[in-house]
C-alpha cells in the first residue's frame, strides 16, 4: 500500500525532504542547509555538488528516520528556487562552473546592454518578464562568455543547461532525463509562455544554443524514474514547479484572482490569473503559474529579493537579536517605528521598480531612535514592499483582493502578519502547514500518480491556523507607508551603471 508523496524542497538555503501523507499532513522533515558563495560583491553561487548531495541526504534520511521503504512512496515531487542556473558536461556529467544564484547581480551590465538596444518589450511580451540580472538567460550568456572553451562545447551539443530542478532529475536519473516544466522554463527570458516553446529569436538575441536546453513538460505527469542506486528502488517523479508556484498550489490558490504571499529570503506574492496571461502595466511579471492536465493557468507575480534576509541582517550583522523569531519581541517594545523608514534594498530593487543598482537605506533616523524603532521598520519594510506589489497587483488585474493567504519562515510572525494586514486593509489568512510549497510540490505529483484523485479531493485539505484582520486607523497607516515610498525613492540609483 503506498501511504506516502515525498517532496524535495531545494531552496535558496537549504534543502528539505518532506513526507506526506493522504491527508496532505507532514508525516515528517529531514533538512540541511548548505553553503553560500559569495566571490564579490553582488556575486552569489553555490556548488552543483552541494545543492545535490544534501537533497539527497535529506530525502534519503527522511525516510529512514519513518522506516518507510521506497515501494510505500507512490511518487515525488520536486521544487525548487528558481532562475538559478547550472552548465554541465553532457558526457561527464561534470558542471563547468557553479550554480549562479538568482539574487546574483554580475549581468546587470549586460542587461543594461539588452535594453540600451531597444529589446525590453520584445522580452516582455514573449516571456512576460523584465529584463533583470534575476533570470536565468543573462546567467547563461555570462557562463558561456566567461569559462573557457565553454561557447565552442556549447555549440557542438556538449552542454547541458538546467534550473534546479533539471539539475535534480539528471542527478537523480544519472543523466537519463534532462526535462524542467514550464513553471521554470517560465523563468528563464528564454521561454515563450504564449507558444509555451523556447523561442528562438530570444536563444539568438543571448548566443544561447537549443541543444543545451532540457525538454519542457507539463508540472504533473510521471516523467520517469529514479536510478536504483539512489533509494534501491525506482521510484516515480511525477511533479516539478518554482517554488512559487508550487506554494501557489499548496495554498489551493487554483481559482482565478487567489493570491499568496510567501515569507522567506525574499517575499514572492502571486496572484492566480486563470487562463489569461494579464499584461502588467507596473512591472509585475506574468508568469506561468503550472500546467496540469493539458490546461496552463497563468499568474501575475510581484518579486521583493529581501524580506526575511532584513531579518538575518539585524541579527548576523548588526547583532541587535540573537535569532529571527526574537525581532517580534523586539519591535513589540515599540508602538511604530518613531519616523524610521527602512528599505532593504540591498541587491537592488525587485518588483515594481526593477532597479539594479538601488541600495539599502534607514533614513528618519533621530536622537531618539533604538534597536526597537530599526526592528519595528524592518518588518514595516517586510510588510510594505509586499503591499505595494499588491497595489499594483490589483490595478492590473482589476481584480479585488479578498484575502491574502501567507507562508514562509517569516510567516510565523505574528506582529508582522499584522502589520501586513493593517498595510494592505485586507484579510491575511495562515494556514495550518506552512511548508505549502512542498505541499504544493506533493499534490502535483500525488495528482499524477493517483494517490489523490482530483482537486476537489485536496481542496478539503486546506485549513486556516489565524486569520489577521486590520484593528488600527488606516489614515495613520497610510502616513506611514507615504513616508516609506518616500524612502524608496531616496535608495535608487545608487551604485551607477557601468
Ligand atoms: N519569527 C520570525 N520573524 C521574522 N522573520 C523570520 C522569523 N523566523 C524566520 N524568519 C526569516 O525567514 C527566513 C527563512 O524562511 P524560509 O521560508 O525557510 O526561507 P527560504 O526558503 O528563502 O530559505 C529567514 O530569512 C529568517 O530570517
Ligand atoms: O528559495 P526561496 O524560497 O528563497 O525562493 C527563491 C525564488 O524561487 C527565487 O525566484
Amino acid at each position: 500500500m503506498q501511504k506516502f508523496i515525498l517532496a524535495l524542497d531545494s531552496g535558496t538555503t537549504s534543502n528539505r525532504g518532506i513526507l506526506f501523507n493522504h491527508l496532505g499532513e507532514i508525516t515528517d522533515t529531514s533538512q540541511q542547509e548548505f553553503e553560500q558563495i559569495y566571490p564579490r560583491p553582488g556575486w552569489v553561487e553555490h556548488r552543483p555538488s552541494d545543492i545535490w548531495e544534501s537533497q539527497l541526504k535529506v530525502a534519503r534520511d527522511v525516510l529512514k528516520k519513518q522506516k518507510v521503504s521506497p515501494a510505500e512512496i507512490s511518487g515525488i515531487g520536486i521544487t525548487n528556487q528558481r532562475e538559478t542556473t547550472l552548465i554541465w558536461n553532457r558526457e561527464t556529467g561534470e558542471p563547468i562552473y557553479n550554480a549562479i544564484v538568482w539574487q546574483d547581480r554580475r549581468t546587470a551590465g549586460i542587461c543594461d546592454n539588452l535594453k540600451n538596444r531597444g529589446l525590453e518589450k520584445t522580452f516582455a511580451e514573449k516571456t512576460g518578464l523584465v529584463i533583470d540580472a534575476y533570470f536565468s538567460g543573462t546567467k547563461i550568456k555570462w557562463i558561456l562568455d566567461n569559462v573557457e572553451g565553454a561557447r565552442e562545447m556549447a555549440e557542438v551539443g556538449k552542454l547541458a543547461f538546467g534550473t534546479v530542478d533539471t539539475w535534480l532529475i539528471w542527478k537523480l536519473t544519472k543523466g537519463k532525463l534532462h526535462i524542467t516544466d514550464v513553471t521554470n522554463a517560465s523563468r528563464t527570458l528564454l521561454f515563450n509562455i504564449h507558444t509555451l516553446k523556447w523561442d528562438k529569436e530570444l536563444l539568438e538575441i543571448l548566443g544561447v544554443p537549443e541543444s543545451m536546453l532540457p525538454d519542457v513538460k507539463s508540472s504533473s505527469e510521471i516523467y520517469g524514474t529514479t536510478s536504483k542506486d539512489f533509494f534501491d528502488e525506482e521510484i516515480p517523479i511525477a511533479g516539478i514547479a518554482g517554488d512559487q508556484q508550487a506554494a501557489l498550489f499548496g495554498q489551493m490558490c487554483v481559482d482565478e484572482g487567489m493570491v499568496k504571499n510567501t515569507y522567506g529570503t525574499g517575499c514572492f506574492v502571486v496572484m492566480n490569473t486563470g487562463s489569461k496571461p494579464i499584461v502588467s502595466k507596473h512591472k509585475l511579471l506574468t508568469t506561468i503559474a503550472w500546467q496540469v492536465n493539458g490546461k496552463t493557468t497563468y499568474a501575475l507575480e510581484g518579486s521583493i529579493f529581501v524580506a526575511g534576509a532584513v531579518v538575518q541582517w539585524l541579527r548576523d550583522e548588526l547583532g541587535i537579536i540573537q535569532s529571527s523569531a526574537e525581532i517580534e519581541e523586539l519591535a513589540s517594545q515599540v508602538d511604530d517605528s518613531d519616523g524610521v523608514s527602512f528599505v532593504p534594498g540591498f541587491v537592488g530593487l525587485g518588483t515594481p521598480h526593477w532597479d539594479q543598482y538601488a541600495t539599502g537605506t534607514i533614513i528618519g533616523l533621530s536622537r531618539g531612535t533604538n534597536k526597537a524603532h530599526i526592528a519595528r521598520a524592518a518588518l514595516d519594510a517586510i510588510a510594505f514592499q509586499s503591499m505595494e506589489v499588491m497595489e499594483t497587483m490589483v490595478d492590473d488585474s482589476g481584480i479585488e483582493l479578498h484575502e491574502l493567504r501567507v507562508d514562509g519562515g517569516a510567516a510565523v510572525n505574528n506582529l508582522l502578519m499584522q502589520i501586513q494586514a493593517e498595510a494592505i486593509g485586507n484579510k491575511v489568512a495562515r494556514p495550518k502547514t506552512i511548508e505549502t510549497t512542498a505541499l504544493g510540490a506533493a499534490y502535483l505529483a500525488g495528482l499524477a500518480t493517483g494517490f489523490w484523485k482530483n482537486l476537489e479531493e485536496i481542496k478539503k485539505q486546506w485549513q486556516i491556523d489565524r486569520t489577521f484582520v486590520p484593528q488600527e486607523d488606516p489614515e495613520k497607516f497610510r502616513q506611514v507607508t507615504l513616508n516609506w515610498k518616500k524612502a524608496v525613492e531616496r535608495s535608487k540609483g545608487w551604485y551607477e551603471s557601468h
